[in-house]
């Protein structure tokens, strides 16, 4: 199998007058486990089908390493692809699905008995190769899937929403075996889905995308911990968002002042914001610290508490009349009880600053 990079430079979509993509550049690295995150209708389809070929391109360039393959039919990009609704054929036993790319291909009769092996053996299926899918969970449907989509050795696995017909507790179980299936054969792969958990769990990196655009491109971590602006904190993971002002003392000290007064020193603020100017903060729930009434911190009651466990969940309103979502490990001795008078704290480094309207980061 050669390792494909796939280069995209200036990608434009449009279906007639209406601009699905405007000016799309990534680079997905030889083996890289690539994810297009995003809401729905933001364009991810529509570019996967761009780099398998099965849309017009409008404007700029792809390339697998040198090879430019704006004009390259599909069939020549030696791709395979795993969709939602499995496309496996019901006509077909498990065995045959999995052969059909390698009888298209005219491979040797024995080639293609051993890759059909392997691949049915890899994706733990060996037992089914003689049923009709129907008599198949979607689960295993979804293996029949991926073994056909893998046993033509690609150079190139697209995935769009592979596991959105399954149940809960099958996507999670599925999305460990394409992880793992994906890092044994180090084929370059890249996976649609809006689901941020999910993007979280099999993705080397996750490039956001809104409205075409994409708005930022990090590893799972580098996108929690550091987002590029409102949008990815949002989308990726549950967070607080609050109203700040910025505060810069007469030693140039850089900081933020919280609604109630709350003032925060933050060393990585970018230079140059303005005293008083008004911002926008972003804390995950994890991140806050609750704190007895008579320390320092935000004044806040708590609204309702949820035992969880683990953890405890507490919905708490500030007295700013903002409200804020927070996640502790429980100290089953000392839950807060609903009305209970609080402060919160958080620690400098854990707050994500940005612009105020959310569009840009304010960190350095
Ligand atoms: N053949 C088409 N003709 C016209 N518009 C289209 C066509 N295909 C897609 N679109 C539009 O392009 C936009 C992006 O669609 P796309 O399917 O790429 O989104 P997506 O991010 O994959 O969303 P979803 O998760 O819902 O599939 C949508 O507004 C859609 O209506």
């Amino acid at each position: 199998m050669d390792k494909v990079k796939i280069k995209i430079s200036h990608a434009l979509k449009q279906y007639g007058n209406n601009v699905i993509i405007p000016d799309l550049s990534v680079v997905i690295e030889e083996g890289e486990f690539f994810t297009l995150l995003g809401p729905s209708g933001c364009g991810k389809t529509t570019l996967l089908r761009m780099i398998a070929g099965f849309n017009t391109i409008e404007g700029g360039d792809f390339y697998f390493n040198d090879q430019k393959i704006n004009d390259l039919a599909p069939e020549k990009r030696n791709i395979g692809m795993v969709f939602q609704n499995y496309a496996i054929f019901p006509h077909l036993t498990v065995k045959k699905n999995v052969a059909f790319g390698l009888q298209n291909r005219k491979l040797p009769k024995d080639q293609i008995e051993e890759r059909t092996q392997k691949f049915l053996g890899l994706m733990k299926i060996e037992e089914y190769q003689d049923r009709l899918p129907e008599r198949l969970s979607g689960g295993q449907q979804q293996r029949v899937a991926l073994a056909r989509a893998l046993a033509i050795e690609p150079s190139v696995l697209l995935m769009d929403e592979p596991l959105s017909n399954l149940d809960a507790k099958l996507r999670v179980e599925m999305r460990e075996v394409i992880k793992e299936i994906q890092n044994k054969l180090g084929i370059t792969t890249v996976y649609v889905t809006h689901d941020q958990e999910e993007a979280m769990a099999v993705s080397d990196r996750i490039a956001v995308m809104n409205q075409g655009v994409i708005q930022q491109i990090g590893t799972p971590k580098n996108l929690y911990q550091r987002p590029s602006n409102l949008f990815v904190a949002t989308f990726i993971g549950r967070t607080n968002v609050l109203k700040v002002e910025a505060s810069l003392k007469a030693d140039g000290q850089r900081g933020i002042t919280f609604s109630d007064g709350y003032y925060v020193t933050m060393d990585s603020m970018v230079r140059g914001v303005e005293d008083k100017t008004p911002l926008t903060v972003s804390i995950r729930p994890e991140e806050f610290e609750i704190v007895p009434e008579d320390q320092e911190g935000i004044g806040a009651t708590v609204e309702y508490s949820t035992f969880l466990g683990l953890n405890t969940h507490y919905f708490v309103n500030l007295d700013s009349g903002e409200r804020v979502e927070i996640i502790q490990e429980s100290r089953i001795d000392d839950i807060l009880d609903k009305g209970s008078r609080i402060r919160l704290q958080v620690k400098k480094e854990k707050i994500n600053l940005f612009t105020e309207d959310g569009s840009k980061s304010l960190m350095r």
